[in-house]
């Protein structure tokens, strides 16, 4: 169902609680205020009380708090948002208050292990269905969150067979319908691979080669820093993503990662070989299949 079509003008629920409103979790709660569709009662946990301050003062919730079992007792829908390291304790907090009935979420950018950090709290009467919105920036925080976040953005769900009722998973696909993305469903396991190479290699990437240029003789050093155009720079966009995040994610995404990252070394290693030997047409080849994918992704407005 696709509910940007059939919207009605009713909140999806009456009480929404979002826990760790960062980046991720402020931007459901700023498009939850803007339009009204989300929820009736906007609530936001946070153990940081800068962060807390923070979110109290932007506006976007009605109430703020430390606690995570009286936020989550009277919520439709609870949706965790904090690094995916620390989701199976952060449940295991908030399960246990939750009311019968009410629908578990998650924006973690890794499944598999979420799901199995989440999965022994579960309880028969919670409906658990994993998410994971494909956007984002390289800011953190509630101050960087903002209403437009996911428009037009994929978001992908690894319901669970055993766990997500339909209608829990029609109602996570119409919460993020209504934040303006188009939603998808697949396979924990192939969820992770999928962001492996589109996601986390090239974060990966980004991080080891800013390092590269960092360790280089000083003086290098400092011409990176003053003549690096574009290119580089875009690299340096990515590689000013949170620590503690993307530490979490290679931790938890590590086997697909690994798999990535070596397939991807040996596709260097045969571009090394080409440069080495002039194979020009290996060299026109690589690069006209990056030129093609560039353009694809603006075809379908994701780029
Ligand atoms: N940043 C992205 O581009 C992006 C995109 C999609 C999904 N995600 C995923 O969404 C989640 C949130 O990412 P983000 O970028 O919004 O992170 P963020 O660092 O901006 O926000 C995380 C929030 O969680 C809070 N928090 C941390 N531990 C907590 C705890 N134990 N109890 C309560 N609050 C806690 C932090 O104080 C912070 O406010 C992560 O799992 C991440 O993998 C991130
Ligand atoms: O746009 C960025 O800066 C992002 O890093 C967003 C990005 C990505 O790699 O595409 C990062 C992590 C997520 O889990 C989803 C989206």
């Amino acid at each position: 169902m696709d509910d940007r079509t059939t919207a009605s003008d009713t909140p999806l629920f009456d009480t929404l609680t979002v826990i760790g409103p960062g980046l991720i979790g402020s931007s459901v709660l700023h498009r939850a205020r803007r339009d009204g569709m989300l929820a009736r009662r906007l609530i936001a946990v946070d153990n940081n009380p800068t962060f807390r301050q923070r979110v109290w003062d932007l506006g976007i919730a009605d109430e703020v708090t430390e606690n995570v079992a009286p936020a989550v007792a009277e919520a439709d829908c609870v949706m965790l948002c904090v690094p995916v390291g620390v989701m199976g304790e952060v449940a295991a907090t908030a399960i246990p208050a939750m009311r019968p009935g009410a629908i578990l979420t998650d924006t973690g950018s890794t499944k598999v292990s979420v799901i199995d950090a989440i999965r022994p709290s579960l309880r028969p009467d919670i409906s658990y269905v994993p998410a994971h919105p494909m956007a984002g920036t390289e800011f953190s925080g509630p101050d960087a969150g903002f209403a437009t976040l996911f428009e037009n953005r994929w978001c992908l769900l690894t319901p669970l067979p055993e766990t997500s009722s339909d209608m829990a998973v029609s109602a996570v696909e119409s919460l993020w319908q209504r934040c303006g993305a188009r939603t998808k469903d697949m396979t924990p396991e192939h969820h992770d691979r999928v962001c492996a190479i589109v996601s986390h290699l090239p974060h990966l990437l980004a991080f080891t080669i800013c390092g590269t240029a960092d360790d280089l003789a000083d003086q290098t050093r400092s011409e990176v820093l003053d003549f690096a155009a574009s290119g580089f720079r875009d690299f340096t966009r990515i590689a000013a993503s949170d620590p503690i995040m993307w530490r979490d994610i290679f931790l938890s995404n590590r086997d697909a990662i690994l798999e990535m990252l070596a397939r991807f070394t040996e596709d260097a290693q045969a571009m090394a070989r080409a440069i080495r030997w002039a194979d020009s047409d290996y060299i026109v080849d690589r690069i006209e299949r990056g030129r093609q994918i560039r353009r694809s992704l603006i075809e379908n407005h994701q780029a």
